[in-house]
C-alpha cells in the first residue's frame, strides 16, 4: 500500500494554550484510500486533520511539532509540509490537500464561477466549460444544475451546496481531500448521497474524513484512527478496528460505552 503522507511524532499547540491538543501522533495517510478519524468530542480529530493542509496557520502562533510528510507525485519524494513558509507554497499546499468543512460553504457567485474561481486563479482557463462539467458531474451533481449553472449557488438545498463545495474541491484536482464532518449538517438522503460519493471518488483521491458517526465510518472508510484526549489510541483497517480492535479503549467507544 503506498502512502501519501506520513504523519511522525506530530504534537501540536493552539497559540496561547499551555497544553498540546495533539500529542506524539504516528500515522500514514494510504493512497485512494478512505481514513477515517473518529474519538469523542475534543479529542483532537478536527485539529489534526487541519494541520493536514496547515489551514490552522490562517491564525498565527500556533506551535507544530514533528513532521507531517507528503509525497510529490513528480518525483515521490516525501516532503514535509511543516517547513513550508511561503505564502505560494501554502496556497500551493492547499490546493493539494482540500478541504471540506462541515457546513457547505459556497461562495456568493453563479454554480458556474464557484467551480471556475479556482480554476482560474491556477491559470487553467483553457476548455472551462468542460472542466466545470467534469467537477459538477464528479460530484454527482451536474444532472441537477446543468440547468441552472448561472444561478446564485446559495439558491441550492444543503446537500446540494456541499456536492458543490466538493466538486469546487475537486475541479482543481487535489492529491488529498479532507471531510470535516461533511453531513453533519445533511439529511438523511444527502447524508447517504456525499456517502456514495465518497466512496466514488477514492478512484481518484485519498480522502480523510472526520465523523461523529460511527456507521458512517464503518461504511465508508478503508482505515480508522481512533483519538482519546489528543492521542491517537489505535490505528487500523476500519475492519479490524470495528470487529477486533487491539485495545479495550477503542473497544468501550465502539461499544457506545462512552463519548
Ligand atoms: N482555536 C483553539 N484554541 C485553543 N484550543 C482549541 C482551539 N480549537 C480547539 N481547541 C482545543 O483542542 C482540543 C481538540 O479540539 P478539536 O476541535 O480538534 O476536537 P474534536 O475531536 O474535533 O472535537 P469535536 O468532535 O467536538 O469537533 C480541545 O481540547 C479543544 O478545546
Amino acid at each position: 500500500m503506498q502512502k501519501v503522507m506520513d504523519i511522525k511524532n506530530f504534537s501540536f499547540t493552539y497559540a496561547g494554550a499551555e497544553k498540546p491538543s495533539l500529542k506524539n501522533i504516528n500515522m500514514s495517510i494510504y493512497e485512494k484510500k478512505v481514513t477515517a478519524l473518529i474519538g469523542p468530542s475534543g479529542c483532537g480529530k478536527s485539529t489534526l486533520l487541519r494541520s493536514l493542509n496547515r489551514i490552522h496557520d490562517l491564525y498565527p502562533g500556533n506551535k507544530y511539532e514533528g513532521e507531517i510528510l507528503l509525497k510529490n507525485p513528480e518525483n515521490s519524494e516525501m516532503e514535509n509540509i511543516l517547513e513550508f513558509k511561503k505564502e505560494n507554497e501554502l496556497i500551493n499546499l492547499r490546493q493539494r490537500v482540500g478541504m471540506i468543512f462541515q457546513k457547505p460553504t459556497p461562495f456568493p457567485m453563479s454554480i458556474y464561477d464557484n467551480i471556475a474561481y479556482g480554476l482560474r486563479l491556477m491559470g487553467k482557463k483553457q476548455n472551462l466549460d468542460e472542466k466545470v462539467e467534469e467537477a459538477l458531474r464528479g460530484a454527482a451533481l451536474w444532472d441537477e444544475v446543468k440547468d441552472r449553472l448561472k444561478d446564485d449557488a446559495r439558491g441550492l438545498s444543503g446537500g446540494q451546496q456541499q456536492r458543490l463545495c466538493i466538486a469546487r474541491a475537486i475541479a482543481v484536482e487535489p492529491e488529498v481531500l479532507l471531510m470535516d464532518e461533511p453531513t453533519s449538517a445533511l439529511d438523511p438522503i444527502s447524508t447517504v448521497a456525499i456517502e456514495e460519493l465518497v466512496t466514488k471518488l477514492k478512484d481518484k483521491v485519498t480522502i480523510v474524513i472526520v465523523t461523529h458517526n460511527m456507521q458512517q465510518a464503518s461504511r465508508v472508510s478503508d482505515y480508522t484512527a481512533y483519538m482519546y484526549l489528543g492521542e491517537l489510541i489505535e490505528f487500523g483497517t476500519t475492519e479490524q478496528i470495528f470487529l477486533s480492535p487491539k485495545k479495550k479503549h477503542t473497544a468501550d467507544y465502539i461499544a457506545g460505552k462512552f463519548g
